[in-house]
């Protein structure tokens, strides 16, 4: 494990972890402060608020949507998995990442205010950033775009490119307002955050919204191999989507219960329609977080957002569904420690797929070397289930 983030030495440079829940969505709607007085007050349900000059009287209603979504750790098979039919051996951690989604709506439409994304990533020292969504809206009008699929998206290069200079002009006026550092780390979580953006609320109307506010905070080291990351594109894509409705999970206690099932193989605690609601949710999820993931990191092979997603203890092959490990009921207990050394995923990858191409016959007989742990690993798990 590798930190290359000087801010995070406070962060559990030691800790002994479970494996974790999957990604839970909680989302609530809620009126603002002064409708929520006003109703107090007088039993009426509609806030009142001024949106033009002409003291013309509108309603306003706010809504916020939030989901958490926890760590990873590879146990074993790291980076042979990128490769065709090779496995790993991974698992969720107890670490995780919240992101929350807040936007008002008025009936006035379109909106008379100016409409702003407001983005707060305080792990990659971004807060409050002000995104103008007219602007954004041109930026991706100019790259064309017309499939809005997560798979297709992410390798958009007009889109991405088209991002990029907007992102630019964008940050260069927050940093001049003092809200915003500007770091190569920061920047990919924005383009990201973008992408996603973008491709969620494609057939969502946001003229009607006024303000949009995204927050994510985290509780995972970034760039320490423990998945901040994934965790980071698993919250958000399953708050976006909760918010505009492509998504019908809400956070109740069977979520969390599903997380214990997907721990410890037992499927039956939840209702079965239920399950299978929460199952093709996350696939939803899963694919557009593996879209963030794409446009982070370049080649992925899906297994942090797959694990991250899911949860639990599982083998995973690039494009295959996950398989649980058996014989873990009792969990999994970890000691991990932050070594602090620094690293970048895109950029190790680049030097495995780099030695792959100039040396396919020896870094193959590696990768194939690799898949054979993660086989082994699967035989012991399985003989300690059984005692
Ligand atoms: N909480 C977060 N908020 C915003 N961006 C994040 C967050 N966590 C991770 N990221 C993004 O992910 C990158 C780290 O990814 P990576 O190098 O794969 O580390 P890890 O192994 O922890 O996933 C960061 O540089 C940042 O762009
Ligand atoms: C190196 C790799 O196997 C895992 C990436 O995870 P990490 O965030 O570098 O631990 C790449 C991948 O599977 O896509």
């Amino acid at each position: 494990m590798s930190n290359k983030k000087k801010g995070n030495k406070n962060k559990t440079p030691r800790s002994n972890k479970r494996a974790a829940s999957p990604a839970a969505v909680n989302t609530k709607d809620r009126e603002t402060k002064r409708r929520n007085k006003q109703r107090q007050e007088s039993g009426t349900t509609v806030a009142a608020i001024r949106t033009d000059n002409s003291s013309k009287i509108s309603s306003l209603t706010t809504r916020t949507s939030s989901a958490t979504a926890p760590g990873k750790l590879i146990l074993f098979g790291e980076h042979a998995v990128v490769y065709k039919d090779k496995r790993a051996l991974a698992c969720a951690l107890d670490l995780s990442t919240t992101t929350t989604v807040s936007s008002s709506t008025t009936t006035d439409i379109p909106s008379p205010l100016p409409v702003f994304l407001i983005i707060s990533l305080p792990e990659v020292s971004i807060i409050d950033l002000r995104v103008n969504l007219t602007d954004l809206q041109s930026a991706f009008e100019n790259s064309k775009t017309t499939d809005f699929s997560p798979e297709v998206l992410s390798r958009n290069k007009l889109l991405i490119d088209s991002l990029e200079q907007f992102l630019d002009a964008t940050i260069a006026v927050n940093v001049s307002q003092n809200t915003v550092e500007s770091t190569a780390t920061g920047r990919r979580a924005l383009l990201t955050l973008l992408v996603l953006y973008i491709g969620i609320t494609s057939t969502t109307p946001t003229t009607q919204f006024m303000d949009i506010k995204i927050h994510t905070t985290s509780k995972i080291p970034t760039g320490s191999g423990l998945g901040s990351s994934a965790s980071f594109c698993v919250s958000l894509a399953a708050a976006l989507l909760r918010h505009v409705n492509k998504i019908s999970s809400t956070e109740t206690a069977a979520i969390t219960k599903t997380s214990a099932t997907n721990t410890n193989g037992n499927t039956t605690s939840i209702p079965e329609n239920q399950h299978r609601q929460q199952q093709l949710d996350r696939t939803v999820i899963n694919a557009w977080a593996l879209c963030g993931e794409t446009v982070l990191h370049g080649l992925v092979s899906g297994v942090d957002n797959t694990v991250v997603c899911f949860g639990g203890v599982n083998v995973y092959v690039k494009g295959c569904e996950m398989m649980q490990v058996q014989g873990l009921a009792g969990g999994l207990r970890m000691l991990i420690t932050n070594t602090k050394v620094e690293k970048d995923t895109k950029k190790q990858v680049g030097i495995v797929s780099g030695r792959m191409e100039a040396m396919e016959g020896v870094v193959s007989k590696l990768v194939d070397a690799v898949d054979a742990v993660v086989g082994e690993a699967c035989r012991v798990f399985k003989e300690y289930g059984k005692r």
